[in-house]
């Protein structure tokens, strides 16, 4: 498949299992992060990497996150079990810089292409992927566990894992009605 194809057939899979990937596809992946582009190279994202014990610390901190909202039973099982949907969870968080011709906004865009580049290169490598945020990734206590300050953005939750379903390629949207020629 050239690129071209690739670009226009991606899709993201949410179901996920399999062994951990290896350190050496792990490191493929970020590496396509890191290549976003990123204006005055501020690099304003950070990658958590999450796997084996780090699914169980994750799990209980989305865990005291709902029950500190108060959540019941049920929600706070269902928290409880998310960070198992794939064996290796990439977290994408900003780290914001003061500059003069770099406002936050462009950052924040920064590092959400770098969850995109990364979701491609798990693709490329042969495992299923999806993009996931909800909730947890706005809640003090989530950002708390895993180091990030209070202050940043968690961008998203990249779950990534090996594909035990196939899914039917989608069809992919018309781009007429989305675009116009000034
Ligand atoms: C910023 C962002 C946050 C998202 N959060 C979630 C989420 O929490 N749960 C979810 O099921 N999908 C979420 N999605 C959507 C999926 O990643 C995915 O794009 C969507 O299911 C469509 O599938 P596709 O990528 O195959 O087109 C999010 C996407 C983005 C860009």
């Amino acid at each position: 498949m050239n690129v071209l194809e690739f670009l226009h057939t991606r899709q993201s899979n949410p179901h996920l299992q399999g062994n951990t990937p290896e350190q050496g596809i792990i490191d493929n992946i970020l590496k396509a992060g890191m290549r976003v582009p990123d204006h005055a190279g501020l690099t304003p994202w950070r990658f958590t990497v999450v796997k084996d014990e780090g699914l169980t610390k994750l799990s209980k901190a989305f865990k005291s996150a709902t029950i500190s909202d108060g959540g019941d039973e049920a929600k706070i099982e269902k928290a409880a079990k998310m960070p198992f949907r794939a064996p290796l969870i990439i977290v994408i968080s900003t780290k914001f810089h003061q500059h003069v011709k770099v406002p936050k906004q462009e950052q924040l865009i920064a590092a959400g292409c770098a969850v995109h580049a990364m979701q491609m290169a798990a693709t490329c490598l042969d495992l299923g992927s999806v993009w996931r945020t909800g909730e947890m990734s706005y809640h003090p206590l989530v950002k708390e566990r895993l180091n990030i300050e209070l202050h940043e953005e968690i961008v998203g939750f990249l779950y990534i894992g090996e594909e035990t379903k196939e899914l039917p390629l989608k069809s992919s949207k018309g781009f007429e009605e989305y675009v116009s020629y000034f």
